[in-house]
């Protein structure tokens, strides 16, 4: 393959390189992907954002993980490529195509975007989890943790809802949960602080990446999960390890809507060697 042009972007330090398929087509099989992703010879990434063209909407966005696999959601992602979008063509706002999904963003007058992640899925089997249960609270029992509640944003998520985020272990559980028989697609864990009304902090594994600095979908399912449980009312600040925060709002029986910054490091070229199957 020849060399191909990137963007590597970052929405509050979870980082992407982001490729442009709307012109000239872009296939990457799981081995270049996990190459390109290598902080060490390739590039490093936590997600590759793929932007193609769509007969629906203004782009379709597709992610795959640092290990290859494919995402069905990545929220900071959405949030990156549709600061591209902007750049490009500056307007009101756009409507991406991310899966079965139609999201739309918004450019704010301050440079944030806004995006419409669509509604959570709540039901055991949509998130999905191998035990019929009600996923606010779900019966998986792992070490002292409390029990996690389900969520997916197009995405699976566990959340975990602890007193004191810095006595978890998250390198050494986050592993062991993202792979647990509990999640049958694997999973994204994320362990959540309440620091106030409107305040959460969290911190997530990711499946297909590891520790991230931050992950908005995982922001929006610790949102949605904190209301579900009677914890913040429908809006809350989410501080994530990258620094910042992103601010997420949802009402019961509508959509989860995630607004933060998305960031340009710097423009660059995928070398031939590097793209060699
Ligand atoms: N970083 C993302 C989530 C990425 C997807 C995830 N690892 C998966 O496999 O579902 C975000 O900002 O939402």
């Amino acid at each position: 393959m020849r060399a191909l042009p990137f963007y590597k972007m970052h929405g509050l330090g979870n980082d992407f390189v982001v490729v442009d398929a709307r012109h000239v087509p872009v296939e990457l099989d799981a081995g270049q992907m996990r190459r390109i992703a290598d902080r060490h010879r390739g590039v490093g990434f936590d997600q590759l954002v793929r932007i193609s063209q769509a007969l629906d909407a203004d782009a379709r966005i597709e992610f795959f993980n640092s290990d290859g696999t494919r995402a069905g959601a990545c929220g900071n992602g959405t949030r990156c490529a549709a600061r591209l979008l902007f750049d490009e063509c500056p307007g009101r706002t756009l409507r991406l195509r991310v899966g079965e999904r139609l999201l739309e963003a918004e450019r704010l007058a301050d440079g944030r975007i806004a995006v419409t992640m669509g509604e959570p899925l709540l039901d055991w089997r949509d998130v999905p989890v191998a035990v019929p249960c009600d996923t606010v609270e779900m019966p998986l029992d792992f070490e002292d943790l409390p029990h996690p509640a389900g969520v997916s944003m197009g995405n699976p998520h566990g959340v975990f809802f602890v007193e004191d985020l810095e006595r978890v272990e998250i390198a050494r559980v986050g592993p062991l949960l993202e792979r647990h028989p509990f999640f049958p697609d694997r999973a994204n864990i994320g362990f959540a602080q309440l620091l106030g009304p409107e305040t959460i902090r969290l911190r997530v594994w990711e499946r297909g990446a590891g520790l991230t600095l931050a992950c908005g979908s995982g922001a929006c399912a610790a949102l949605v999960s904190a209301v579900r449980r009677g914890l913040v009312r429908e809006r809350a600040r989410v501080l994530l390890d990258g620094g910042g925060e992103l601010e997420i709002t949802w009402r019961p029986g509508g959509p989860v809507t995630m607004t933060g910054p998305a960031a340009l490091s710097f423009e660059g070229v995928l070398s031939a060697e590097l793209l060699d199957r």
